[in-house]
């Protein structure tokens, strides 16, 4: 008979798989195990000869005892022996299994009942580093440590299949982007687009403890890989490497209105009825008439073919078209009737640089403007060039990262080129990389079509499940994990790596100075191996 009392020498003996199915196991593990949520078991199953892996996910007191009330009977201690009837029951999410080949397979079949079962420790996870790909962004945590030489990094290739970072604020999502940055600097795996409002991720922005928190610029090895783009003055800009930032009214289209102004429908109609005009004609018509009830008229100015296109629309609604016009031109000084960095900004993410928008001080609305005339601009572009048509991974991928994402990809209201970009960018190269602390406020088909989930703290349950439902792998067991992480703590689901992998997001200070991180010279090292 097999029973709980050790019969084996060693603690490992006393840790047994006694059930459930093949979705989720049970085991029995001595009272006074450490163990945590989220922590990889090894089951070794010595009849099948198959090493399983499974997650803890759940954990719970347990006993032998008859009497359902012996733990709270006064003097218990006294009458039960604690370390043979008693222990934790835990449950755990199976991950797969290794085959004879060292290949990770999807875990369809059940270990043998009784199978040993073990936390587990380095050379466990050293499999997982043929998944991992170039993007590192932290080390693979088991417990409450780390295991130092399993680094977790992110495929260039899943990514432009879009990423979610999705964070509680507080939880550490800007110095997993800047890690992330820092990464594609180095590794130069496709062009980045980040806007930065706050010069967060330009220059850092102090702590809470008031201690260093760098940004990308103090980075200075991979400063190549790092394009900035800026409404700074120009002291400012000469000291930060960076270009002045500049966008041409002929840069400009009709429909790059809708995510920073509320439009009637009357005034969309007009907005869809100019939608081929040029930014410098649209804005010269509107500056230059005044929409009095009998305007068109009294029309005198060069536009005829325009001003006959909007004469049967109501003078109101002209009007306010013209005073949303006004102050989009009034607001963005970086919003020019000549000289445009569009050109500057998509040949540095060809050339798969980190391209760092700077308009510190700036309103929401330039940032959303930015943002979509950039995102419609580079995906038209490579519709109409027929990018991608006869190559299934053309180079010159871009990602494009979109903060606070719920403002312009919520159900119903989001607009429509950061949708399109969500459904088909795909085709063209182009990722988005969504980021959230309100994933449910998220349309969920386009979460749908997100294939990489980085799941900082979220402590909102509705956000959870929202998460759970809708990531490429199943997240739900691992909703007490997810609730339990701790600032700078994720659980990374890609398409790459075969289970939800528990990370510690590198600090990002620390990280940048790594010996890894600064630049390899190989003449020198190749001096050092030969001598
Ligand atoms: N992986 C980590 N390792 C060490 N420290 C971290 C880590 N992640 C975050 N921190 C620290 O926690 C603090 C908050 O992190 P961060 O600014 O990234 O949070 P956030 O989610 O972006 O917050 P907010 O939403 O307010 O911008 C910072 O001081 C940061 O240095």
């Amino acid at each position: 008979m097999t029973n709980l009392i050790d019969i084996d020498t060693g603690d490992a003996a006393k840790f047994r798989l006694i059930g459930q199915n093949v979705l989720n196991y049970r085991c029995a593990v001595p009272y006074t195990s450490e163990i945590s949520l989220g922590d990889l078991l090894v089951v070794r199953d010595t009849r099948k000869e198959i090493t399983f892996y499974a997650k803890v996910t759940g954990m719970q007191h347990a006993s032998n005892f008859a009497d359902a009330n012996w733990d709270t009977r006064p003097h218990t201690g006294h009458f039960y022996n604690l370390g043979e009837d008693v222990f934790l029951l835990l449950e755990a999410t199976p991950l797969g299994y290794l085959d004879e080949e060292g290949r990770f397979r999807k875990p369809k079949t059940i270990p043998t009942k009784f199978s040993q079962i073990r936390p587990a420790e380095e050379e466990d996870f050293v499999f997982l580093n043929d998944y991992m790909g170039v993007i590192e962004v932290g080390l693979v945590r088991n417990g409450t440590g780390t295991i130092q030489s399993a680094p977790v990094g992110l495929h260039p290739h899943d990514l432009t299949q879009h990423m979610g970072v999705f964070a509680t604020t507080g939880m550490g999502k800007s110095n997993f982007m800047k890690v992330f940055s820092a990464s594609c600097m180095k590794t130069r795996p496709f062009g980045l687009l980040m806007v930065d409002p706050h010069g967060e991720y330009l220059k850092g922005r102090a702590g809470p403890t008031g201690g260093s928190n760098p940004g990308l610029t103090h980075y200075k090895t991979a400063r190549d890989g790092l394009a900035i783009f800026s409404t700074r003055n120009e002291k400012e800009i000469r000291d930060y490497g960076a270009s002045t930032l500049s966008i041409a009214y002929d840069d400009f289209r009709p429909s790059d209105l809708y995510p920073i102004f509320d439009f009637s429908e009357a005034q969309t109609e007009i907005l869809e009825t100019i939608g081929d005009l040029s930014g410098s004609r649209m804005i010269d018509f509107f500056g230059s008439t005044d929409f009095t009830e009998d305007w068109y008229e009294s029309y005198s100015g060069a536009q005829h073919e325009t001003a006959r296109r909007l004469k049967e629309f109501h003078e109101t609604s002209l009007r306010s078209v013209k005073r949303k016009l006004e102050i989009l031109t009034r607001q963005n000084s970086f919003f020019r009737r000549t000289g445009s960095s569009v050109q500057a900004i998509r040949s540095a993410l060809e050339k798969s640089q980190v391209v760092l928008i700077d308009i510190p001080g700036m309103r929401e609305q330039s940032e959303l403007f930015i943002l979509s005339l950039l995102t419609r601009t580079l995906l038209n572009e490579r519709r109409n060039d027929g990018f991608g048509a006869d190559d299934d991974t053309p180079p010159g991928q871009i990602l494009i990262a979109i903060e606070e994402a719920q403002r312009v990809l919520g159900p119903g209201r989001g607009t429509a080129v950061f949708r399109e970009c969500a459904m088909e960018g795909r085709k063209f190269g182009i990722g988005l990389c969504v980021i959230t602390q309100q994933p449910k406020n998220i349309d969920p088909r386009i979460l749908a079509q997100i294939n990489t989930y980085v799941v900082l703290g979220l402590s909102d349950k509705s956000d959870r499940a929202m998460i759970a439902s809708s990531a490429k792998q199943d997240l739900t067991p691992l909703d007490g994990e997810i609730q339990t992480l701790e600032r700078g703590e994720a659980v990374i689901s890609t398409l790459s790596v075969p289970f939800p992998i528990s990370c510690r997001i590198h600090a990002f200070d620390a990280y940048i100075k790594r010996p890894t991180m600064q630049k390899t010279d190989p003449i020198r090292d190749g001096l050092r191996n030969s001598f």
